[in-house]
């Protein structure tokens, strides 16, 4: 009979899998006062969330994974941007390093964030330019192994639109634009170890989730050939690169990461809130605290590995993926200030093949006599033939330590080298210089949560977050 007055809730609904999706409750009211009272504490009580971005610059690669980074960007993100009253600049890339190149050019510190839609490739783009720009606008030389790097506190969003979607997936839980464009709506911060890569002081590139050697290496190579392939390039590349079973001889030497309290080995992975990235990133409070921006390496404890491997791969976090739910170290760290670094000797094809079996299901990836795997702070690697060249790291090793693990005598390897896959970009020198910077930048995700397996937390942590 009475005239009804009405506001709206938009809310974080949580779907199985990590998957989470936008609901709305509608609550009816007869007293006009009352209900604008409910509104307006709604709206002071959304303005004291600091964490929450307002303006968001926007770059879309409408050519990345199966060309539909536009369309998902205007028909699953925009209209809950601007629901959240997100403005935004978007930027559609006309070429490759679009993206990089104008974030040197335009004012980021007036956004809240910086948003990428595409894959890991468009991701390593935006990454570069932000990390760049920070370092250039700090005075840092990039090209300087040794810098200590200035933190990039502006947070990345990325809306997975690309083949791999690694880092999407391996931060959030699941390769889904909707739930990431919610992680970014509600504010949500992830910060993210990443690794600088040199060869002979001169800055490569920087990695955040897999560099690889051999095996991941020559796949790339290959895929870049078929990229009008799309997604499948990686199963095409891949059959044809298993099937070549090429193995490279080098030398590894790398510095344990003893500061960090976790082993790739562990059962337990990291998950949202983990206790081992938060214990790194106090101790680099404190570092920051004592030494100001100066931090001093140790050059001791260095390790030298030498031998014939399949594979080398180095990994800043899991690298889980829906083609590898677990990815290839299960129990990476997002932030913890290390890699794994993951050897696989020469074996037969058929136990290569077990080898990638276990990326894709339960088994330890890790249980076979041909496969080690360390945490580190630092690498080298050389190869065979450069050190044939320049005989560097075998000197630095001979220098420094004296021994090496000789237990694979030499013979008529592989006489060409393979190429480093960088965050799935390829690197022109095999012999490079790697270094993990503890929590370098920030993402707007909160990590993969654990499953709520019981019925009663689901239900109450369905109206959690309020738009
Ligand atoms: C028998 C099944 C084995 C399946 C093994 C699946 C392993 C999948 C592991 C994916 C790891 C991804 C790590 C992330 C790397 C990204 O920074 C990068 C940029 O996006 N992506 C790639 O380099 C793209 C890398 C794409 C790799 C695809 C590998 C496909 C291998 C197929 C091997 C076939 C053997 C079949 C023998 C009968
Ligand atoms: N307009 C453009 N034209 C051509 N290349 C572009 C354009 N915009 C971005 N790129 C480049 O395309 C590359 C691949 O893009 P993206 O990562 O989005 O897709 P993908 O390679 O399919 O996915 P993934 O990296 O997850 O395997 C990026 O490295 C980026 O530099
Ligand atoms: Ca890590």
């Amino acid at each position: 009979m009475a005239k009804l007055h009405a506001f709206t809730v938009y809310y974080v609904k949580r779907g199985r899998n990590h998957r989470w999706r936008c609901s709305d409750v509608t609550f009816w009211c007869v007293d006009e006062h009352l209900c604008n009272q409910w509104t307006q504490a709604l709206k002071e009580l959304l303005e004291m969330q600091k964490s929450r971005p307002k303006q968001l610059l926007v770059y879309i690669n409408p050519y990345g994974g199966k060309r539909q980074g536009k369309r998902i960007y205007e028909q699953k993100v925009a209209p809950l941007f601007s629901l959240a009253s997100i403005s935004t600049d978007v930027v559609i890339t006309e070429h490759a390093n679009h993206a990089k190149d104008n974030l040197f050019e335009v004012n980021i510190y007036k956004y809240d964030g910086v948003v990428c839609v595409g894959g890991d490739g468009m991701f390593s783009e935006v990454m570069h330019g932000l990390i760049g720009r920070m370092q250039k606008d700090s005075g840092i030389d990039q090209n300087n192994p040794k810098a200590s790097l200035v933190q990039c506190n502006i947070r990345i969003g990325i809306i997975p639109a690309g083949s791999t979607d690694c880092i999407c997936y391996s931060t959030v839980g699941i390769s889904d634009p909707v739930t990431s464009a919610l992680h970014i709506i509600i504010g949500d911060c992830q910060p993210l170890d990443v690794s600088s890569v040199h060869h002979n002081n001169t800055f490569l590139k920087y990695s955040v989730s897999l560099l690889g050697y051999g095996f991941y290496g020559d796949i790339l190579k290959d895929s870049e050939k078929k990229r009008w392939m799309g997604p499948m390039r990686y199963d095409y590349s891949g059959l044809k690169t298993f099937l070549s079973h090429h193995y490279y001889e080098g030398t590894i030497a790398y510095q344990p990461a003893k500061q960090t309290h976790g082993s790739p080995r562990d059962k337990e992975s990291c998950r949202t809130g983990c206790y081992i990235c938060k214990k790194s990133e106090k101790q680099l409070a404190e570092q920051t605290k004592e030494h100001g921006l100066k931090h001093e390496e140790g050059e001791e404890d260095w390790k030298v590995i030498k031998g014939k491997f399949l594979a080398i791969n180095a990994v800043n976090m899991s690298c889980a993926c829906p083609r590898s739910p677990k990815g290839l170290s299960p129990a990476a760290h997002l932030a913890d200030g290390s890699a794994d670094l993951i050897l696989v000797r020469k074996c037969s094809r058929f136990d290569f093949l077990r080898y990638l079996v276990r990326h894709t299901n339960q088994d330890d990836q890790f249980d076979f006599p041909f496969v080690d795997v360390y945490r580190v702070k630092r690498f080298q690697f050389t190869s065979k033939l450069s050190e044939d060249n320049e005989s560097n790291v075998m000197d630095i090793g001979k220098k420094r330590f004296g021994q090496f693990c000789r237990d694979h005598p030499a013979c008529c390897c592989n006489i060409v080298n393979s190429t480093w896959n960088c965050d799935g970009e390829t690197l022109d020198s095999s012999a490079i210089e790697v270094r993990v910077h503890c929590q370098l930048m920030k993402l707007f995700a909160r990590g993969i949560e654990e499953n709520c397996k019981d019925e009663a937390a689901y239900s109450q942590s369905r109206i959690e977050q309020l738009l």
